[in-house]
């Protein structure tokens, strides 16, 4: 017993088995099998290792985005000329990633809290029973009270136009429109102004701060680049593709638009600010390029009946003891810049893994060279015979037997 586990052990440390080889003279296995490995080959070197970069790690940016707009426009309406600049335009004002130039408008001044005739269209009216006190129409019946729940199902006979206040019950007789408990005057934005009143919107410029890092690799990087002078460049997609500085016309333009078009009703614009950097090469190498996509404004996507983007905007104050306001809507672009990075590295790691892998893809063609020499070919037979070494003994056969033990030439 003791011999027997000492021999084994002897056996395990001191000897070393390795599989026979088995070469087959056959020109079109040979042929198959070679061209099999090559594809694998190609596979590996080409798409794992030089496309996919399969030795590198890989590592995500995050990054914070500042804006700043410039310039000054002049509109005029009824004859009235106003001088437009940054603070006025940009909503919000604080720089954010995303934010909105105002390039066209409907002014509503010296609103106040009181009743006034509605707008001519909205609710029609020849006497006082036309105007239900208390209703609150979205152009249909409904009171005030049940607005919210069923302002989704609410018809509308006129046209589904949103009243600016609740009924007092009152037909105005000048306007023959009901009157209305709200801001007044109502704001009139039945016609929009086109062209857009801010068409000098097109020459303002946009300058983007952004700074990225890759945590896994320590490595801060900014669009800020040395060789470029803040103060006089202006992004070109071939002169000048890293100045920060863009045109907002030019903007409009490599997204898609046309700038005349979009500014009347306004529309969304995404500005990516790619950075997709190998830190295998020096970091200086590692620069952002700038995509520019329409997301929506062009008035054909889904439905006509909301084209472009627009929003209310109110600045209030105190004129002696009434409060009143300026309500502005507000049609513009909306801007948002959003920062896309990723970082590759060579490591050990990957590296070993994908060379793994790839060795283990190789032995393919070893299977598919061996289902053909054994089950396709004519000769499959002799391969098989070749390929596999049978056992003397047959082990399911009673033990008297094996006085006559079953040779290779006895199977066949
Ligand atoms: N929208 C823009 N269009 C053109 N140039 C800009 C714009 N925003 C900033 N710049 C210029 O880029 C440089 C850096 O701007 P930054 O805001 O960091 O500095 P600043 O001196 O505070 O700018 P500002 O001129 O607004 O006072 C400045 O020369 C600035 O004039």
């Amino acid at each position: 017993m003791r011999s027997n586990i000492a021999d084994a052990i002897s056996t395990f440390f001191l000897e070393y088995e390795t599989p026979r080889q088995v070469v087959v003279k056959n020109r079109r296995v040979g042929v198959v099998c070679r061209l099999i490995q090559l594809i694998v080959l190609v596979y590996i070197i080409g798409w794992v290792f030089i496309y996919e970069k399969g030795y590198q790690v890989t590592d995500k940016a995050i990054g914070s985005v500042y804006t700043k707009m410039k310039g000054v426009g002049y509109a005029k309406v009824n004859g009235v000329q106003r001088v437009w600049d940054v603070d006025d335009y940009v909503f919000p004002e604080q720089g954010d990633a995303s934010f909105v130039v105002m390039t066209n408008y409907i002014m509503t001044m010296g609103q106040q809290q009181g009743n006034c005739p509605e707008l001519p269209g909205k609710h029609s009216c020849q006497s006082d029973e036309d105007c239900e006190e208390g209703d609150y129409r979205r152009g249909g019946h409904g009171k005030f009270t049940t607005l919210s729940p069923n302002l989704q199902a609410e018809s509308s006979p006129e046209g589904g136009f949103p009243l600016h206040g609740m009924l007092t019950g009152k037909c105005v007789s000048e306007t023959k429109t009901c009157e209305v408990s709200a801001w007044c005057p109502v704001e009139n934005d039945l016609v929009v102004p086109d062209p857009a009143l801010l068409m000098a919107a097109e020459n303002f410029t946009l300058f983007i701060k952004n700074s990225i890092t890759f945590p896994m690799f320590g490595i801060v990087r900014s669009n800020l680049v040395k060789r470029v002078n803040l103060r006089k460049c202006v992004f070109h997609e071939d002169e000048a593709p890293l100045c920060p500085i863009f045109r907002l016309g030019d903007i409009v333009r490599l997204s898609g638009f046309n700038f005349q078009e979009l500014a009347v009703q306004g529309g969304a614009i995404g500005i990516l600010i790619d950075w997709t950097c190998d830190f295998d090469w020096d970091r200086k190498h590692c620069l952002p390029k700038y995509n520019f996509h329409g997301l929506y404004g062009d008035g054909e996507l889904m439905s006509n009946s909301s084209v472009g983007y627009n929003f209310r905007s109110a600045k209030y104050y105190m004129d002696g003891t009434t409060e009143k306001r300026t309500l502005m809507k507000v049609f513009g672009l909306r801007i948002d810049v959003v920062v896309q990075g990723v970082a590759r590295k060579f490591d050990i790691i990957p590296t070993l893994t994908t060379i793994g892998s790839g060795v283990g893809i190789f032995g393919v063609a070893t299977v598919v060279c061996d289902l053909v020499l054994l089950y396709v070919l004519p000769k499959r037979d002799f391969y098989k015979n070749m390929k596999f070494k049978y056992t003397i003994i047959d082990e399911e056969k009673p033990v008297l037997q094996m006085d006559k033990p079953v040779m290779d030439s006895d199977k066949e």
